[in-house]
Parts: C-alpha cells; sequence; structure tokens
C-alpha cells in the first residue's frame, strides 16, 4: 500500500460524523488487498472494526482511528484538496486512517501472538461516536484489554512523538444557545427585543465565568465559535443562535460552567424580555493515559531513534476518553510539523510522518502483546 496515495485518496473525500459512507467504502476496499489469513472484519454503523487474529492469543490489543471530517472549505491549494465542498480533513483524520491502514497491512502480513484489533471510528468530531461504539455487540464481541490511539500534531517537528501519563485531554461539551424574542421594523427598536444585542452582549458576560466564577487554579474555557441571527439589515432581529464549546480539566468544573451559564440566561430572560433555550449537545469525557503504558511507550519510540517530548495538558477534547475511561491504554501527539494549526482550513500536515507513524503503531502493537 502506498501511504501517501491512500492519505490523498483519503483527503478527498472527507464526511462529517456518521455519514462516512464513501470512507467506509473506500477502507473495506483497501483493507481487502491485505492478506485475509488472519483478518475478520465488521462493519458498525459507518465504522470498521477488523481483527488480526493472534497465533496464540492471550489478550486484544486495540488500535483506534477516527474517520470523519470538518465543516470547513479547504484552503490548502492542494492538487488533491477536498472534492466535498465546504467539508475538510482539518483535524488530521485522513492521516490517522492511513496510518492504522498501514500498521494493519504489516500485520496482516506477519501477525502477533495476541489478537490484533483496528477500530475505525466515525463521528469524533461530533456527535461522538465512541459512546455508542463501546456499547454495541460488535465491538463487545472483540473487546480489546488495552488500546491506543494517535492525534496530528502540526506545532512538533516530524520524528518526534508526545504524550504523557495521566491527564491528556480535557473533558468537553458542545453549547448551542437559542435567543427568541420579539422583531420589528430597523426604525422602532423601542417595539422590540433585539436578539442580535441579547446574544452578542450574553457573549461579553460569559467571559467573565472563567475569569470570575472558576477557581483560578481550576482550567476552563469557554468559547463561541458561530454566532448567527437575523436575516436582513434593516429587521430586528426576534431570532438569534450562539454555538461553542465548554473545556474543563476536571470532570466537575464542567458542570460549574454549566450552571453559571444556565443563571445567566435566567437573568437575559428577564433583562432582555425573551426566551433563551440551552442545548449542551454532546459531550466527551477527559483522555486519561495509564501510566506504565506510557511508560512502554516510551521505550518503543526512543528505541526507534524518535524524539520523546512530554506533552501538557491539552483543551482539546477527544471521545476517546470513552474507551480509556474503561479500557486501559493512552494516546500520543505525532508531529507533523504544519504552519497551520488543527481545525484550520490551510492544514497541511507533512506526509513524511505517515512511515513514521505506521511503524511506531505497528511496534507498539507488537510490544505491548
Ligand atoms: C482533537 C480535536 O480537535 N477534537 C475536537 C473534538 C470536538 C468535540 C465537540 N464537537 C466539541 O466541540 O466540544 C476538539 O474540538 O477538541
Amino acid at each position: 500500500m502506498n501511504v501517501k496515495e491512500v492519505r490523498r485518496d483519503l483527503h478527498q473525500i472527507p464526511e462529517l460524523g456518521f455519514k462516512e459512507y464513501k470512507t467506509q467504502q473506500y477502507l473495506l476496499n483497501i483493507i481487502e488487498t491485505f492478506p485475509q489469513t488472519y483478518l475478520s472484519v465488521k462493519t458498525w454503523k459507518t465504522g470498521i472494526l477488523v481483527r488480526v487474529t493472534g497465533k496464540n492469543p492471550q489478550k486484544t490489543i486495540g488500535f483506534r482511528a477516527d474517520i470523519d471530517g470538518l465543516p470547513i472549505t479547504e484552503e490548502t491549494g492542494y492538487p488533491f484538496q477536498s472534492s466535498h465542498e465546504g467539508k475538510m480533513h482539518a483535524c488530521g483524520h485522513d492521516f490517522h486512517m492511513t496510518i492504522a491502514l498501514g500498521a494493519l497491512e504489516r500485520l496482516a502480513h506477519d501477525p502477533i501472538d495476541d489478537h490484533a484489533l483496528f477500530v475505525f471510528q466515525p463521528a469524533e468530531e461530533g456527535p461522538g461516536g465512541a459512546l455508542p461504539l463501546m456499547q454495541s455487540q460488535e465491538f463487545n464481541a472483540w473487546r480489546p484489554d488495552i488500546i491506543f490511539a494517535l492525534h496530528i500534531a502540526p506545532e512538533l517537528p516530524v520524528g518526534t512523538v508526545s504524550t504523557r501519563g495521566g491527564l491528556l485531554f480535557a473533558n468537553t461539551s458542545e453549547l448551542f444557545i437559542d435567543f427568541a424574542g420579539k422583531g420589528g421594523h430597523a426604525a422602532y427598536p423601542h417595539l422590540t427585543k433585539d436578539m442580535v444585542v441579547a446574544a452578542s452582549a450574553f457573549i461579553s458576560q460569559l467571559q467573565q465565568i472563567v475569569s470570575r466564577r472558576i477557581d483560578p487554579l481550576e482550567s476552563a474555557v469557554v468559547t463561541i465559535g458561530k454566532m448567527e441571527g437575523g436575516f436582513v439589515q434593516n429587521v430586528i432581529a426576534e431570532h438569534a443562535r450562539l454555538e461553542g464549546t465548554i473545556r474543563t480539566l476536571e470532570p466537575n468544573t464542567i458542570d460549574i460552567v454549566k450552571k453559571n451559564i444556565e443563571k445567566f440566561a435566567k437573568g437575559f430572560e428577564i433583562s432582555y424580555d425573551c426566551s433563551i433555550s440551552i442545548d449542551y449537545g454532546s459531550n466527551y469525557y477527559q483522555v486519561f493515559n495509564t501510566e506504565a503504558i506510557v511508560d512502554q511507550f516510551k521505550e518503543v519510540v526512543i528505541s526507534q531513534g524518535l524524539i520523546w517530548k512530554e506533552a501538557k495538558p491539552a483543551m482539546t477534547g477527544e471521545d476517546f476518553g470513552y474507551f480509556l475511561k474503561d479500557i486501559p491504554g493512552f494516546m500520543f501527539w505525532l508531529g507533523v510539523d504544519s504552519a497551520h494549526g488543527l481545525h484550520h482550513s490551510k492544514l497541511q500536515p507533512n506526509e513524511d510522518a505517515l512511515q513514521i507513524g505506521v511503524k511506531s503503531v505497528e511496534t507498539t502493537i507488537r510490544q505491548l502483546s
């Protein structure tokens, strides 16, 4: 399998969570080209599970790759840029899938004693595929004893690998806030309740949660990434919507943030004479790495001549946290050296990291067996 070609093919067909139909078919087609003697393949929704039967299995080592793209319009200028308008692999899942395929191919040729399980998981960016997948019969029939995953790191040079024992990624919750009030003619503001004004004041108020309601020794983020309101320049809007995300390092802190948002909303309903509804969308549990397995992984990294960098916890979220809540394992960052970061329309990870990823994943599965 040519990893660059596969990555470029996948890069052109990004699909949103639970709609990864072409991606699933493409992955199945590639898997079919590998030696089939030790492989068993199952699909689950738009995801795929592949087990490589071990020679003398005592346990199962799992590797998970997420497969969905983001609703971002690509601006890389790549000749192989996304053919799906308004969608892009801007979080590196094209890399994650390719690396999983590369490691799977190697194990299909030369299996380990234990079973190896490759999980191609839909909907990491939302609404979250990990939790329902873990509850599925398909997953539980092949449930791994250890599981790991990687994420590309644009800010790290190629050849660098980074992680830590314990907390790596934050607890997250999506945030959707709808404002409804009386709209009307732009010339008669006193007869209306302007929802664009209410929503913008609410964004400013939200900034006080982290600065004034959360213990400074805890960490929290409240980001509004999208605001919508009104439909024409001379009409006062009767509806506005904010979309964002909440991140905290402590699972309980997220409840404090939510309670404060709800309190502010009650106050705003009175002062802006409107109604506000809040929806928390999907919530992800923190990514908490098993210390002892990270220590084993560090040895693998160093033995391959790669650079090890102890990571700091990050406010990124990952539904892989649900796997690690129940199954020992870890997640790591793989350096891909891009001037533009994750979720950026110009993200351009260096493809030299693909083979490094394949070798690291293959070697780690062999070492953990
Ligand atoms: C690694 C990464 O970038 N993950 C996403 C996960 C998003 C979860 C959810 N849609 C949310 O925004 O809370 C991230 O944005 O950290």
